[in-house]
Order: structure tokens, then sequence, then C-alpha cells
């Protein structure tokens, strides 16, 4: 295999991947290739059990540390099957992770979600820990991610601020393609992914994009999506049933401190 093969490319021309109409969304299908999806996920696989944080509706790893309550980052290495082979943290630095675009110019760090059909994350903000940048990539399965803005609620009140339930803005996310939000649409935004095993799409037409068929949102990257079975149900409608899905988050943590430093201390 050739790790370096992409090493010398050109930044990506994200104005191609940009969602028309959202200034702050990108989707770029086939980051990587069938292979090392195929790769990713055999070493995602490999890990013990006890790697593994269990949550109510998903489990996840962190890879490049954790973050203390004060959002510091105590790094660790990242694994190598997303710094040599796949290069993914090199072509995201052709991406919004630039020295000019994030503090290190890079994600340095990762969570990496697993996702049983039927499974999903309920709406929320990724918060201030991270510099309001995330490069999401999918292996195993494609799923629709949705966000969502905070109503306008005129009389305050007590309780905490509610969500609009239309959502604003829902892509298909396929396997193997990254999704990059940031701005506004990261921090004053919502998102998230229904729990449920299969999404029904009602095709488009001349004057109308596909759209969801019990939300009838439409899919706003309809015209980018690259998959066989995806290209046909946009055209024809029909049925995606949802597999097991793995999803690296890709982050730059503002503070970082190195464990040796922080063990000093
Ligand atoms: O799995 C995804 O695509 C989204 C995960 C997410 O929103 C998060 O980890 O904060
Ligand atoms: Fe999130």
């Amino acid at each position: 295999m050739n790790t370096n093969s992409r090493s010398t490319s050109p930044p990506v021309d994200l104005c191609s991947y940009r969602i028309p109409g959202h200034d702050a969304c990108y989707y770029l299908p086939d980051f990587l290739t069938e292979e090392e999806e195929e790769y990713l996920i055999r070493k995602i696989k490999e890990y013990p059990q006890q790697r593994w944080k269990q949550l109510a509706n998903r489990r996840l790893q962190l890879w490049g540390g954790e973050l203390t309550s004060k959002n510091v980052l105590v790094a660790q290495p990242m694994p190598p099957f997303v710094e040599a082979y796949p290069d993914i943290i090199d072509r995201l630095k052709r991406t919004v992770f630039t020295p000019a675009g994030s503090p290190h110019g890079q994600p340095n760090h990762i969570i990496m979600n697993e996702y049983l059909p039927g499974q999903g994350i309920m709406p929320h903000e990724d918060g201030p820990a991270y510099f309001p940048v995330v490069a999401t990539i999918s292996l195993g399965s494609h799923c629709v991610f949705h966000y969502y803005q905070y109503k306008n609620d005129a009389d305050g009140g007590t309780g905490g601020r509610s969500i609009d339930t239309a959502p604003i803005l829902s892509i298909l996310l396929e396997p193997r393609s990254v999704v990059i939000s940031e701005h506004a649409l990261y921090s004053s935004h919502l998102h998230a992914i229904r729990e449920i095993e299969e999404d029904t799409i009602t095709a488009g037409n001349a004057t109308s994009p596909p759209v969801l068929a019990d939300l009838g949102v439409p899919i706003a990257n309809w015209d980018r999506v690259t998959g066989a079975d995806a290209i046909g149900v946009m055209s024809k409608g029909g049925v995606l049933k949802r597999a097991t899905r793995y999803s690296l988050t890709c982050r730059d943590v503002e503070k970082v401190a190195q464990l040796k430093a922080f063990m000093k201390r």
C-alpha cells in the first residue's frame, strides 16, 4: 500500500462541495476508498471491549486523548490508522483544518461512535471545548444527519431553549464520505441522527428535490451522492436500510496538555 499517495495533492476545493444556501457546510463523498474503509472497520473491531464507553444508545471511543473538566485535552497519540494509513489527518489538513482555519491547523481529537440500526443521537451542540469546526467521516453505513435551530422564544421562560422540530438542513451521509460544519452551524445550531432503522425517500422531480418521506424535508445533497443505491432512491424513491455505522468526528481542541506535564502538577 502506498501511504503517501495523497500527501502531495493540493487543498480540496471546498467551494465545489459547499451545500447550496449553507456557507458553513460541506459534503465530500468518497473521502476514503472502499479498501481504506474496510481496513478501518477491521481495526476498530479489533479493539478490546474495555476501550469502548457504552452510552444509552450508542458506544464510543476517544482517540487523541481525553478532555478534563476544564476542556483541556490530555493528549495521547492518534492511532496509526488515522495518521499513516489511511492518512485521514493529512487529508483533513487540506480542507478547513488549515493554519488559518483552526488553532493547530489539524484535528487533534476524534470521537469514534458506533451506531447499530435503530440507534442515533439526540439533538445537541458539541459545546465550547472545541474550536467550532467538525469533520465527520462515516464508515459502514449511511445515515441522515439533521441540523436544527432553537425557537426564537420571545417569552424567555424558565426551562431550556426549545428546539424547532423541523430541521433546517438534512444531509444523506454515505459511507466513506465526510461532512464538515463550522461557524454558526456549529456554534448556534444543534445536530442529530434519528433513531430509526431505515430512511424512506420520495423521489424528486424537475421542480422539487427528493425528500424524506415521513418528514417531508429535502435531502440537501441529493445531487452529490455517488453510491448506486443512493442515486437510485434519489431518482426513483425507495428505502435505504441502515447497517452498523461508525463515525469519526474529528475536531481541534484549543487547549492541550501533554500527559507528562499533566502528571507533574
Ligand atoms: O456520529 C455522528 O455522525 C455524529 C456524532 C456527534 O454528533 C458527536 O459525537 O458529537
Ligand atoms: Fe455532535
